[in-house]
């Protein structure tokens, strides 16, 4: 038995949620290209969740039923008020959508229907506690979702408490498209192998969220947004791209396990950082950003991810820096559950074998003797 580092290259599942093949990433066989231009974030839920595009009243069907389901019960947002006030966003919505399950009937109801309807229910709720613990822990009363309203708009309207600018809530949505689903991704591996063991679908999520927590997955955006604040203006890039790459560093947003000609996400983001740049007539984040990838694509050959640019798009949407990964457990809910779903559907417990490397022939020294 040989152990492959990292699992790189391990055909773990079968799946026809998301596909990666010769680069080309599609939902359900739609390129991502053709999806983050014309269809929305709920369309594009449906799609991973039915296998096909809604029409006008399946969309408006479920428009509706999120907007039911997007207010949180009572409890969970007096707890959200006891998480201490500068504890890290992605463990409080971690710890909060484990709760939710305690407040949900049907949390261990297995039958695909009621699986499919907290599906649902859990990518209403995501955006509606990620909104409401910034506004707690900034001493502000949640704000209530609005029925009918898409995510983008809910989520910018409950963070805010503002009717949110139509160019931002467009910009939010299409960045959701985005992060909707990517195969067999750390996050979405961890919610399979637990549900595998058929475990409820909540439970499934929250292993999902705390492997998105880290910086080498999900938690990238805020560590690129990090490193643009420490280099701080368009000047200091060289120098400071340069040392860390001098150092051995890695470079937050650059890199893929599977992409090593380019992540088809990221010129869309990078598209969208340059316009909401030009639109705010501020451009240096956007500037800093090509500079940094000038230079890394220049020097290492590594290519900008999905996180790369999508840190100066939420910046400049005036999102605080630790709410983007959040933001992306927003999007990715619709992803983890669509492949919960499948996942029960053709279930077969995940428990791969580790090849050993410790000691062998050891015996047991008396406690006295050690
Ligand atoms: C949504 C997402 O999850 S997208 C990924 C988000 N994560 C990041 O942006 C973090 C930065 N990137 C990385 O850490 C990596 O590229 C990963 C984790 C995404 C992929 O990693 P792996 O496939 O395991 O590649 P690995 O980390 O083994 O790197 C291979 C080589 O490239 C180098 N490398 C990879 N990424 C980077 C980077 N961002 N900056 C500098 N060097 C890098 C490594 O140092 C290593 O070099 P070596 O062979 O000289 O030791
Ligand atoms: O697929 C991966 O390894 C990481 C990624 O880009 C994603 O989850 O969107």
């Amino acid at each position: 038995m040989t152990a492959t580092k990292g699992l790189e290259g391990i055909v773990a599942t079968t799946s026809s949620i998301s596909s990666i093949i010769d680069g080309v990433l599609t939902y359900r066989g739609i390129d991502i290209d053709d999806l983050a231009e014309h269809a929305s974030f709920e369309e594009v839920a449906y799609l991973l969740w039915y296998g096909k595009l809604p029409n006008q009243s399946e969309l408006d069907g479920l428009i509706g039923q999120i907007g039911e389901y997007a207010v949180l019960p009572a409890q969970v947002i007096e707890q959200l008020k006891l998480f201490p006030k500068n504890t890290n966003s992605m463990a409080a919505l971690r710890t909060a959508v484990s709760s939710l399950a305690l407040y949900d009937e049907s949390a261990n109801d297995m039958s695909h229907e009621a699986n499919l309807k907290k599906a649902i229910k859990i990518q209403a709720q995501v955006p509606t506690l990620v909104a409401a613990f910034a506004r707690i822990r900034n001493g502000q009363e949640p704000v209530a979702p609005k029925k009918g309203a898409t995510i983008a708009y809910n989520f910018l309207y409950m963070l805010t408490g503002q009717e949110p600018d139509q160019v931002a809530v467009k910009a939010l949505d299409q960045a959701l498209v985005l992060h909707a689903d990517h195969e067999l991704n750390a996050s979405t591996f961890a919610a399979r192998v637990t549900v595998a063991t058929l475990s409820d679908i909540y439970s499934g999520v929250t292993s999902a969220i705390g492997a998105l927590k880290g910086p080498l997955h999900g938690g990238a955006n805020e560590a690129v947004m990090v490193m643009l604040e420490e280099i701080g203006s368009f000047d200091n890039v060289e120098s400071y791209i340069n040392a860390k790459l001098a150092n051995k560093e890695k470079i937050m947003g650059f890199g893929h396990r599977v992409y090593k000609g380019g992540d088809p996400r990221a010129k869309h983001l990078q598209k969208m950082s340059r316009e909401l740049g030009k639109l705010t007539g501020n451009m240096e984040l956007y500037e800093m950003s090509v500079k940094i990838e000038e230079i890394v694509t220049g020097q290492k050959g590594l290519k900008p991810n999905v996180d790369f640019y999508s840190a100066s798009v939420y910046t400049t949407l005036q999102i605080p820096r630790d709410l983007f990964t959040p933001i992306f457990a927003i999007s990715r809910a619709s992803g983890w559950t669509a492949h919960i779903l499948e996942q029960y559907e053709n279930n077969r417990l995940i428990r791969p074998r580790a090849e050993y490397t410790g000691p062998v022939d050891q015996k047991v020294t008396p406690i006295t003797q050690r």
